[in-house]
């Protein structure tokens, strides 16, 4: 990726903390490793022993007591190997464990300013890379690894010509490893990034399958679909190709190293330099020798996913920093203070909300028109603590909004978005804002307040009704019904209801101003997006912005009168009933 280490040094000191904590699980495995390691030594000893000893002496007691003693070091290695299997396998879920909590607020908070982040996308399959790596075989291989040296330095004693050929063709096969990665490099990156743009466009259509079909999109979705599928094909194809030359070429050359150092031995033993059993043993330790090296290079692309997973949670960590535990701040007034705000949205070159300044006091209701692309959505994320001011200041109760831990500015905000965004769960949990034991007395509260109240009970199992990904099952209308209850919940002291009646008929719009005139009767601050006339009827005070800027902000009809043509006509539809 070619990032500066220390642009995301915080990140890697998080994880290596994480790290530290299942290291003496790791240390454990790594013990028992050890000894099952020395345990193999049990092998070529045995062979030694039976070539040099039982063969020359011609024992059977030799040989049976030998044999007790090699099943017994080889059930204790099994024990062992087992153990350890366990341990990192626990290692890998205790990691997890550890980071699971961190990163899963790390992405969503990156995940909050821009949606498509690939970062806050894959970090949970980051995660899961890292926790699968250290329960796979290949981490014991790593281990084992660092005993090949001793296993080589072993033949090494037995004739020191064995030793070079088997130092050499150790190199090889890494060597051959080494070609293999480096010539495959871009290969693996375009199957990948292929396979990727296929599979996104795919999701994208299911999720929108109805329309997507009734728009007539699928023909040429399929077809665009079908030209990544392949692109990643053709890559993979050639891919996979490259991989079996070389796997093949190190299967082989395993083999014939394995044989040539035999053939060696033979001939070392025929000149009278080695004896038949080191022979034998040599050619079984270049075996155990090789195993780690093979079972490395075969699982590389899982050590890689590893480490490019680790590379990636450092770097989220570092800029999603995680917040020492916050002192409680008080409950904030029901107040308001903007001051000088410009907001840029995430990726945007330009702010699309400049220089706002306003004051609401409690009780007070405000309006906020304005025509497509004003700046009406981006005050609203502002406020919300969606998008962070690049200017200015936002203050609730005399606060600003940044101090407040996101949960906490969370309990104190009722936020209803332009699309509201409903899960899986039942409306109870959608409403008590995923809480898998709702507060029953809070939730109907909040649902009451909403005028949601009667819909919820007319649904099949009422509050307890589970809902699809999205609010599947319920209409528009029943969506933003619900949505602005999940606002209410809590009662918090700062309302923004982003085009509230976008979906809702006359009873619901209605049902609309009741909810902002109460939010006022009981000291609420209400901010109301909106495009028809009807949402800002009970607004006191009204805010017109245009390219980002405040045109006018003061009493409705007054700022009507300057600003709108047509304003008698637009207090007009204001009323029940009225034009949208
Ligand atoms: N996520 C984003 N990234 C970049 N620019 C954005 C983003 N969201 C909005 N903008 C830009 O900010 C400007 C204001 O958009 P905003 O959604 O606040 O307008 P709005 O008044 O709510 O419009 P509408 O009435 O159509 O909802 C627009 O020019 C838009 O292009």
């Amino acid at each position: 990726m070619g990032l500066d280490r220390n642009a995301f040094s915080a990140g890697r000191a998080e994880l290596a903390h994480a790290r530290r904590a299942v290291a003496s699980l790791i240390g454990r495995a790594a013990l028992f490793g050890t000894f099952a390691n020395l345990l193999l030594l049990a092998g070529p000893l045995y062979m030694l022993q039976v070539y040099d000893r039982v063969l020359g002496a011609r024992s059977e007691e030799t040989l049976v007591a030998l044999s007790l003693l090699l099943a017994l070091c080889y059930l204790i290695m099994a024990v062992l190997d087992h153990a350890r299997a366990r341990l990192t396998a626990r290692a890998g879920a205790l990691l997890h464990d550890r980071l699971g909590g961190r990163i899963f607020d790390a992405q969503i908070s990156r995940a909050a300013v821009a949606a498509d982040d690939r970062l806050a996308q894959g970090a949970l399959r980051d995660l899961d890379a890292l926790r699968m790596v250290m329960g796979a075989p290949v981490l014991m291989a790593l281990f084992d690894l660092l005993w090949t040296p001793l296993f080589l330095a072993a033949i090494f004693v037995f004739h020191p010509l064995l030793g070079w050929a088997a130092l050499g063709g150790c190199a090889l096969l890494i060597a051959l490893a080494a070609l293999n990665q480096a010539t495959t490099r871009a290969l693996r990156h375009n199957t990948a990034a292929a396979l990727d743009r296929a599979n996104r466009l795919a999701d994208a259509l299911r999720a929108e399958a109805p329309t997507a079909r009734a728009l007539g999109l699928t023909a040429f979705g399929r077809a665009r679909w079908h030209h990544d599928q392949e692109a990643a094909r053709d890559d993979g194809l050639r891919l996979s190709d490259r991989h079996a030359l070389f796997a093949s070429a190190t299967r082989g050359g395993r083999l014939f190293l394995q044989s040539a150092l035999l053939g060696i031995g033979a001939w070392l033993v025929l000149r009278d330099a080695l004896t038949p059993g080191a022979m034998i043993a040599t050619s079984v330790l270049m075996g155990r020798a090789l195993a780690p090296v093979e079972q490395v290079i075969g699982q590389w692309a899982l050590l890689q996913r590893a480490s490019r997973g680790w590379r990636q949670l450092a770097l989220l960590l570092t800029e999603c920093p995680g917040s020492p535990a916050p002192m409680p701040l008080p409950a904030p007034e029901p107040r308001l203070q903007v001051e000088q705000l410009t907001v840029v949205p995430p990726g945007a070159r330009a702010a699309s909300l400049r220089m706002l300044s306003l004051s609401l006091e409690p009780g007070q209701a405000l309006g906020v028109i304005g025509p497509s692309g004003a700046g009406k959505s981006t005050l609203a994320r502002a406020l919300a603590g969606i998008w962070p001011a690049a200017a200015g200041s936002i203050r609730l109760g005399g606060t600003p909004i940044g101090l407040f831990p996101p949960a906490e500015l969370a309990r104190h905000l009722g936020y209803l978005p332009q699309q509201v965004p409903l899960f899986e769960g039942t409306v109870a949990e959608n409403i008590a804002r995923l809480d898998p034991t709702p507060d029953a007395k809070a939730v109907v509260a909040a649902a009451r307040r909403a005028f949601a109240h009667e819909m919820i009970l007319s649904l099949p199992q009422g509050y307890d009704t589970p809902l699809g990904p999205g609010g599947a099952g319920l209409s528009g209308g029943q969506i933003q019904r619900i949505g602005l209850a999940r606002a209410l919940f809590g009662d918090p002291v700062l309302l923004i209801l982003d085009e509230p009646n976008a979906n809702l008929d006359n009873d619901g719009s209605e049902a609309m101003n009741a909810v902002i005139r109460d939010a006022k009767a009981r000291g609420r601050v209400v901010l109301v997006m909106a495009h028809r006339p009807a949402a800002i009827r009970d607004c006191d005070r009204l805010l017109v912005l245009d390219g980002g800027q405040m045109r006018a902000l003061g009493p409705p009809d007054q700022v009507l009168r300057a600003e709108v043509g047509n304003h008698a006509e637009v207090l007009r539809a204001a009323t029940p009933g009225g034009v949208a």
